[in-house]
């Protein structure tokens, strides 16, 4: 267990924005967080950061809790506002966070390298890109090690060439062992990063969410000169044309529907993991 939060309540006056959430995160997760605006995403992490005073709640992470310095070790945030000041430089930055926790240079040039921004580390923060201060800001993340990341809207703002690396690295952390907790309003995305989305709706988050049958879902698009639909009746799975496309059900194996579609002479052309589910499940679950 990484991460965990028990029975946290937070409330604005007299708005209760997070009702007696509990939930864990294990190593190695990646965990999406949904949400309408104002659904209370950022005031948790926030909370769980100790940002923010709470009503209630305990939150630990490798139990130790967040009131004590060591916590800040193993967890690390990345706001959705930017922090970073215009005239220094990245590196003057890494730096900065490296002497408070007493690290080495070599820590320092580890991470410039994972993170790939050694071409610009030196300049001042105000010729950076969004991308760029957006690769700086995980620098900063990272550096001190964690072993969870929650990050607030990362997306937000970044042409596709930052999303796509961006993406890559979130990709290359988790291969690293780390969790990372995620917040956004991009559905696409996070559908590509994780299967594990949880939703928060009127101060509660749903866990358990409607997502969890979408991962083993599918798009297959074939080629076939008898009719599918009929071929597809005789195998008793149950499934959907959607713009000449095949979908299977969830609740049946992908291998299944493949057996069967093989055998009977379909030329398969690709097989996709349904990208409208979490749209779907969304539009259900928030009734849009
Ligand atoms: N400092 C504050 N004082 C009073 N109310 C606040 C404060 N910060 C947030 N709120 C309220 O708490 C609720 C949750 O806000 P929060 O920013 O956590 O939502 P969010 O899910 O992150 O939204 P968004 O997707 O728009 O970023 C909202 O109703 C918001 O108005």
């Amino acid at each position: 267990m990484v991460l965990r939060v028990k029975q946290l309540t937070k409330k604005y006056k007299n708005k209760t924005v997070l009702k007696d959430i509990s939930f864990s995160v294990n190593a190695g997760e990646i965990i999406g967080l949904v949400g309408p605006n104002g659904a209370g995403k950022s005031t948790l992490m926030r909370s769980i950061l100790a940002l923010e005073a709470i009503e209630n709640g305990t939150i630990t992470v490798n139990d130790i809790a967040n009131n004590q310095p060591d916590f800040y070790k193993y967890i690390s945030f990345l706001p959705s506002d930017n922090y970073l000041y215009m005239s220094l430089t990245g590196y003057d930055h890494l730096s900065f966070v490296a002497n408070i926790y007493n690290l080495e240079k070599t820590e320092i040039e580890e991470t410039i390298d994972l993170i790939g921004i050694r071409s610009y580390v030196n300049q001042p923060i105000k010729s950076y890109s969004y991308g760029m201060r957006q690769h700086l800001l995980i620098a900063l993340s990272i550096l001190t090690k964690p072993i969870i990341i929650l990050m607030d809207e990362p997306f937000n703002g970044l042409d596709p060439t930052s999303i796509i690396e961006l993406k890559q690295l979130i990709r290359t952390l988790h291969s690293q062992g780390i969790s990372i907790f995620i917040s956004t309003h991009n559905l696409d995305i996070l559908e590509d990063l994780t299967q594990t989305i949880w939703f928060i709706k009127d101060g509660e988050l749903f866990t358990n969410s409607p997502v969890d049958t979408m991962s083993t879902s599918y798009e297959i698009a074939f080629f076939y000169q008898g009719n599918i639909e009929e071929l597809m009746k005789d195998s008793y799975l149950p499934f959907k044309m959607n713009d000449s496309l095949l979908m299977t059900n969830s609740a049946h194996s992908i291998e299944k529907y493949l057996e069967w579609l093989i055998k009977n002479g379909v030329q398969i052309q690709s097989v996709n993991r349904s990208k409208r589910n979490l749209e779907d499940a969304y539009r259900h679950f928030y009734d849009v």
